[in-house]
């Protein structure tokens, strides 16, 4: 490695991709130093993913505990304590956090617990004023909310503060209609919130298949959520009472007492000295990179969703291992398969799909046979809960092989990981079908399709 750096690597930004990339490169032999200038995690250990499930875990217990007497349980006096939740989760997060720092640290790399700027040809500057420089650098820094341009968007909180909340809104408007805006939604009305959500398109959840989006919705429309589509904010005004009178378009002024957005997420490319050395972007600020993670500047890469490729902590991940296996590891340099990635809305219930929607698969295969399963879970017959699940299968009808599965219902996140295997694999409907079912679960509908 060229001893004439500081570093043979530099990743700015200890979030999925840049920890996992620069332990590896760690144990491949590199001299890593990373930066990061919150906390050591990042999004998804510290204000995403984690957080998130557990208040997801929180929220199920609503309903559990309400279809409760219907197993035989009486359960008297229940109440709910957010501060009690919130401050656990907190106390996790910050363990979690310190597990991560010290598997950098066991794997010898050096930590600057601060911003990161590039100032120069392989030169790095720390916000203490420290130079350092390395023979790579590696851009981790992730995405970030994106607030819509209106006025008295000063009064809004993003997915960032609602991990903090004092309190559990009484009236919540959530902006968006993808993933963090339904899971949330999920959330707060769990809580006891009263949920409005608010799209400026007509759909949730674009990219899913539409049967699970419709099944969503009106499951959601059942909870109590509301939904408003086709409406984006004319403005926000914060009252002397501290609540907020929000005007959407093609609505009456409403009052909340707290308006969420969750209108996607934007790179953090700003301030990070990317013009200094010609690091290419892309129109929504993404750095633009090619199969195996490279910008167009030699000894500069980029992971994760500074990339915008796909924003899932499990693509941060591979996509940071490819970068210090193919650079550190003496293999031939190989790249992350973005296709058929797995993926899950953690709402209530959730969604999960894998590969092409029907949609898709129409136009792009023309002929497919299409399969499902539309049932209400034998624990949601025994609790009276009118909720059904819905589960399809997408088969390419010239060679049988499944391209999409789909699902919303309890646990379809947890049953889903194992059918991707199978449609990762190319398996086709005939192999289900040879599958015998377990009995009785929810995922023996998978190997049942007629
Ligand atoms: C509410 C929420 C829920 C989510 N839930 C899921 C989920 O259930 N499943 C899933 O797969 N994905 C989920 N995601 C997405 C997931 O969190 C991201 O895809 C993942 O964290 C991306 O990893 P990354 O390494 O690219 O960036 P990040 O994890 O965001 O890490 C980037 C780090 O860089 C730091 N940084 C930025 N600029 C600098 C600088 N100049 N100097 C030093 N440090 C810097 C930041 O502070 C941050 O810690 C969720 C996201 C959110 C917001
Ligand atoms: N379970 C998971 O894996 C998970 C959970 C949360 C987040 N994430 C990742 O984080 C990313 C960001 O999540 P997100 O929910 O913010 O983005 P998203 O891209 O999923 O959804 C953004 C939504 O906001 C709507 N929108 C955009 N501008 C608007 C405006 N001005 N007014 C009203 N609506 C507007 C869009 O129509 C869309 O429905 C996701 O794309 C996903 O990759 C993943």
């Amino acid at each position: 490695m060229a001893e004439q750096y500081d570093f043979d690597l530099f990743t700015i930004g200890a979030g999925s991709g840049g920890v996992r990339a620069s332990r590896v490169a760690a144990a491949h032999g590199a001299r890593v130093a990373v930066a990061e200038e919150y906390r050591v995690g990042g999004t998804c250990v510290i204000r995403g993913c984690v957080p998130k499930k557990m208040l997801v875990y929180g929220a199920h217990f609503a309903e559990d505990l309400e279809d409760a007497k219907h197993f035989g349980w009486n359960i008297e006096g229940k109440s709910f304590d957010w501060a009690r939740l919130r401050d656990h989760v907190q106390n996790d997060v910050t363990r979690l956090e310190g597990l991560y720092s010290q598997t950098l640290s066991n794997h010898g790399v050096t930590v600057f617990e601060e911003r990161a700027t590039i100032t120069g040809d392989h030169e790095v500057t720390l916000a203490s004023g420290k130079v350092v420089t390395a023979n790579y650098i590696l851009i981790a820094t992730g995405a970030r909310p994106h607030i819509p341009d209106f006025p008295g968007n000063e009064h809004v909180i993003t997915s960032n503060e609602a991990f903090h909340l004092a309190e559990i809104p009484r009236r919540i408007l959530i902006a968006g209609g993808g993933y963090i805006a339904n899971e949330f939604a999920g959330i707060f009305n769990e809580f006891g919130s009263k949920v409005t959500i608010a799209n400026r398109s007509d759909t949730i959840l674009r990219g899913y298949d539409e049967a699970l989006r419709d099944r969503l919705l009106q499951i959601s429309l059942t909870k109590g959520i509301e939904f408003c589509f086709m409406a984006e904010f004319e403005y926000v005004e914060k009252q002397d009472d501290g609540t907020l009178k929000v005007k959407l378009t093609g609505q009456d002024e409403r009052i909340f007492d707290c308006v969420m957005v969750a209108t996607g997420r934007v790179p953090n490319i700003e301030g990070l000295g990317l013009e200094t050395i010609g690091v290419q972007c892309g129109k929504r600020g993404e750095i633009v990179v090619d199969a195996f993670s490279r910008t167009n500047v030699d000894y500069v890469y980029a992971v994760g969703d500074v990339t915008d490729r796909v924003q899932l902590t499990p693509v941060a991940i591979r996509e940071g291992q490819a970068f210090a296996d193919s650079v550190f590891g003496g293999v031939e340099p190989y790249a992350v398969d973005h296709s058929c990635v797995p993926s899950a809305v953690f709402s209530h219930p959730p969604i999960a799909a894998v590969g092409m929607t029907e949609g898709e698969a129409r136009n792009r295969l023309g002929s497919v046979k299409v399969y499902q399963a539309d049932f209400r879970p034998m624990k949601n017959v025994v609790a009276a809960r009118n909720e059904r699940s819905l589960y399809k299968m997408v088969v390419d009808a010239a060679n049988d092989r499944i391209v999409g599965i789909h699902m919303i219902g309890p646990e379809a996140p947890e049953i889903m990981q194992a059918a991707a295997i199978a449609v990762k694999a190319g398996l086709t409907k005939a192999d289900f079908d040879a599958t015998v079912a377990i009995h009785p679960t929810m995922a023996e509908e998978l190997v049942l399709f007629k």
